[in-house]
């Protein structure tokens, strides 16, 4: 059994499940948090919408005050929040600041020491995660992973997180149905946190950073219509500070001649998750569309 159940909550017709399990991928145990509709505890297959938190966060972040249950409850949606890096390993440097090391993992396969051999964040997402979670609940071992349809799945993320979003549906065509993301690091070769956190994980050649920054990747998107709902609160300090560059990204889709973007400023809100629980409905019911298609 991969999964251990660390609890399991009543919440909007459904539940919730504080899972953890021991990944190969990372080397270590990872938590991950899972919301079953009540369509999922009823025997019907439900397809699944992963949300990748950001800086700072644990899967319980997101699952405690972002509220994407109430639109996944109503369109019989699974949610998963994954952690943010693997923890625990107490690498040299790891706790030294909030966005780098541990729960700043940016999502990436690391190319440096010390962070290359367990900071696998990609791989653990796209390979590992997956295959142990739809994998049918005798390999998972978990209440209702039955009902979680691995050929429907869908991706959103905030912040960092919306950066492992838009990444991971740019890297891995047809892997993700659609993408969303709120506030996303949306070309972090060109910021503060992505520059320090890129030189740390990749190295100093900021031509391989381009693998891994949205709006270097959207300009080579062969893929069609892109799917894709992104919401940015004007009186967000990290974007006032440049962290985020929305508009660098929509510059890019326009240039690749892209259509597929739906890009919203949304007046007067800031960068947390009040935010989030804002819209979060609308992010749900955009996977929706493609899920239930
Ligand atoms: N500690 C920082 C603020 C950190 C912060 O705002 N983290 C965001 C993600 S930022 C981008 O990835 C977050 O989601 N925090 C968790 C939360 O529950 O709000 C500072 O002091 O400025």
């Amino acid at each position: 059994m991969a999964f251990t159940t660390k609890a399991s909550i009543a919440n909007f017709g459904g539940r919730l499940l504080k899972l953890s399990h021991k990944s190969a991928t990372t080397g270590t145990d990872m938590a991950v948090s899972v919301f079953l509709p009540a369509q999922a505890l009823a025997g019907s297959r439900v397809p699944v919408l992963i949300y990748l938190s950001g800086l700072t966060c644990s899967p319980d972040n997101c699952s405690e005050k972002g509220f994407f249950q109430h639109g996944a409850a109503r369109h019989g949606v699974a949610l998963v929040w994954p952690d943010t890096s693997p923890r625990g390993l107490n690498l040299p440097g790891e706790k030294d600041s909030w966005d780098f090391g541990e729960a700043a993992s940016f999502y990436v396969d690391a190319a440096r020491d010390p962070w290359s051999a367990n900071y696998r964040m990609e791989s653990y997402l796209t390979q590992e995660l997956p295959s142990l979670l739809f994998g049918g609940q005798a390999k998972a071992g978990f209440e209702g992973a039955d009902s979680l349809d691995g050929g429907r799945v869908s991706i959103t993320g905030h912040s960092m997180g919306g950066h492992g979003a838009l990444t991971l549906y740019l890297k891995h065509p047809g892997m993700y149905r659609s993408v969303s993301a709120f506030a996303p690091i949306a070309n972090p070769s060109q910021c503060p946190w992505g520059e320090k956190a890129f030189t740390g994980y990749l190295g100093e050649d900021r031509e391989e950073w381009k693998k891994h920054d949205a709006t270097e990747l959207v300009k080579g998107w062969k893929g069609g219509d892109l799917k894709m709902l992104i919401d940015v609160g004007t009186g967000d300090n990290f974007y006032k500070q440049k962290q985020l560059l929305p508009e660098n990204f929509e510059q890019a889709v326009k240039g690749a001649g892209l259509s597929g973007l739906t890009l919203r400023y949304q007046d007067g809100y800031d960068h947390s998750y009040f935010f989030m629980s804002s819209f979060s409905d609308d992010h749900v019911a955009h996977a929706a569309k493609y899920l239930n298609a």
